[in-house]
């Protein structure tokens, strides 16, 4: 063996007239994900001294792509905080919304890239914004130059619990849900909840389904937590303004992200499709697309949780007091449970098949047991997913009957 070739002659093997080789190779990835409140207030040093590999140092240069949004209303204080440190910063503004998770706004972040002449290998670009935004920069740092490091800075819930933390990247393509997308995480994610300041409160929800889905098949806990404090923490954006609301909401989001990376960590480049955190994310992709731009990311996770909250009590899974107390907490937290797309015909059967292709030809649909806990199962019909919509339009409109003319008409059997 050639010393130093990265095979041996082990692996050289005789197949037919030619010679052949294997090569294996293991990439070890390591990250942080730092909470950091406050993050660019000029006395916090997290920003220049976590990132091992490139501390930030008066004289460096950064890159920074932030949605445009967050900027107006935060830009003012990154740019003093930059300032105040020397770093010369060229800030470009990006719209990241979900009509926009396209392409084209990964093909403006490379092009700001090349602008930048961006040291591929020292100079981490900076992503801050909500889950469209970081990960359209994600999927852009992974393609430029092969894979460039980035820095995440998620200012929504979404992102926070859960885009932020995991290592996928991507962007919609045509009707397909985050068809285009790479493995690839950042050097490091700082958790600044701050920013939830100027989030209005639907994109809280929006976040809420997140952890809602993490404690469904979880933590009891964590649903208890979202059942006593839910409401009190959304209405307080998550900033603690009191002693209890900074209790319920430290409590609320670590225990998400714990959960999250527990879940993620094991199987970060997705070996095994059983994937607990698919939960919701088997019909909400067609969901989310069939509606755009009517439903959140996260409304269209609910929307698929509540079918399968149905799905779970037909089968004798959950009770229906249990589905009772996961409706209630779903609607305390601002979420919906109803959608018409629901009574499209074949959308939920042709959502199936798609997730089906997803997970290489079967369904490995996570279903809650009870309340924090999940199984696995390959054997949903189309007549049983039926039977779920119309029981779970029954079980809404009985609990909420003054919410009864928001139903259009059930098709379901068509
Ligand atoms: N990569 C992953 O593992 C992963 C996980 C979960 C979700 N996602 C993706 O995340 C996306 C949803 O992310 P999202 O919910 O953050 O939505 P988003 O990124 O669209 O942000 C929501 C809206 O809020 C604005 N905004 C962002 N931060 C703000 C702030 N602090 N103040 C005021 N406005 C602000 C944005 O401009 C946008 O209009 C989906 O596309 C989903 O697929 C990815
Ligand atoms: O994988 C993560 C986070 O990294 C999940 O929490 C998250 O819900 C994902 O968006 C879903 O699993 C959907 O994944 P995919 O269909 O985009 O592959
Ligand atoms: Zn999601």
């Amino acid at each position: 063996m050639r010393s130093g070739v990265g095979f041996s002659q082990g692996l050289r093997r005789k197949l037919g007239d030619g010679p052949a080789w294997t090569v294996e190779a293991l990439r070890q990835v390591r990250y942080q994900v730092i909470q950091s409140d406050n993050l660019f207030s000029p006395d916090n040093r997290h920003l220049l001294d976590s990132s091992e590999d490139t501390p930030l140092r008066s004289g460096d240069r950064r890159l920074i792509i932030i949605d445009s949004n967050v900027d107006s209303h935060h830009g003012d204080r990154i740019r003093h905080y930059f300032d105040h440190h020397g770093v010369a910063v060229t800030i470009v503004p990006l719209r990241a919304d979900e009509l926009v998770k396209e392409w084209d706004s990964v093909s403006r972040v490379v092009d700001a890239m090349n602008e930048f002449t961006l040291d591929r290998r020292r100079e981490p670009v900076l992503a801050i914004g909500g889950g469209v935004l970081t990960d359209i920069v994600g999927f852009a740092a992974s393609l430029y130059r092969r894979g460039t490091p980035y820095v995440r800075i998620p200012t929504t819930l979404v992102g926070l619990v859960d885009a932020g933390v995991g290592i996928k990247t991507g962007v919609n393509y045509g009707a397909g849900k985050n068809r285009l997308g790479t493995y690839a995480p950042a050097t490091v994610t700082f958790l600044d909840r701050s920013f939830l300041r100027t989030l209005d409160l639907r994109h809280i929800s929006n976040g809420l389904a997140e952890i809602l889905k993490m404690a469904l098949i979880r933590s009891e806990d964590l649903f208890a937590l979202l059942e006593s404090h839910g409401t009190a923490v959304r209405a307080d954006r998550f900033q603690g303004s009191t002693g209890e609301l900074a209790g319920a909401g430290d409590a609320i989001i670590s225990e998400a992200i714990h959960l999250m990376l527990e879940e993620l960590h094991p199987n970060l480049w997705e070996s095994v499709l059983e994937r607990s955190v698919d939960y919701g994310h088997t019909f909400s992709p067609t969901i989310e697309m069939h509606t755009l731009p009517e439903l959140l990311h996260g409304e269209a996770v609910m929307i698929d949780m509540a079918v399968t909250t149905a799905l779970a009590t037909l089968r004798g899974d959950m009770s229906e007091k249990q589905a009772e107390r996961v409706y209630t907490v779903a609607s305390t937290l601002g979420l919906p449970l109803w959608n018409d797309a629901l009574a499209v015909p074949s959308l939920l059967k042709d959502a199936l098949q798609d997730t089906v292709r997803h997970r290489d030809g079967q369904q490995r649909l996570p279903l809650p047991l009870g309340i924090g806990r999940h199984h696995f199962v390959n054997d949903v019909t189309e007549t049983e997913l039926r039977e779920a919509v119309r029981l779970l339009r029954r079980q809404v409109q009985d609990l909420f009957p003054a919410h009864a003319d928001r139903f259009g008409p059930l098709q379901v059997d068509a």
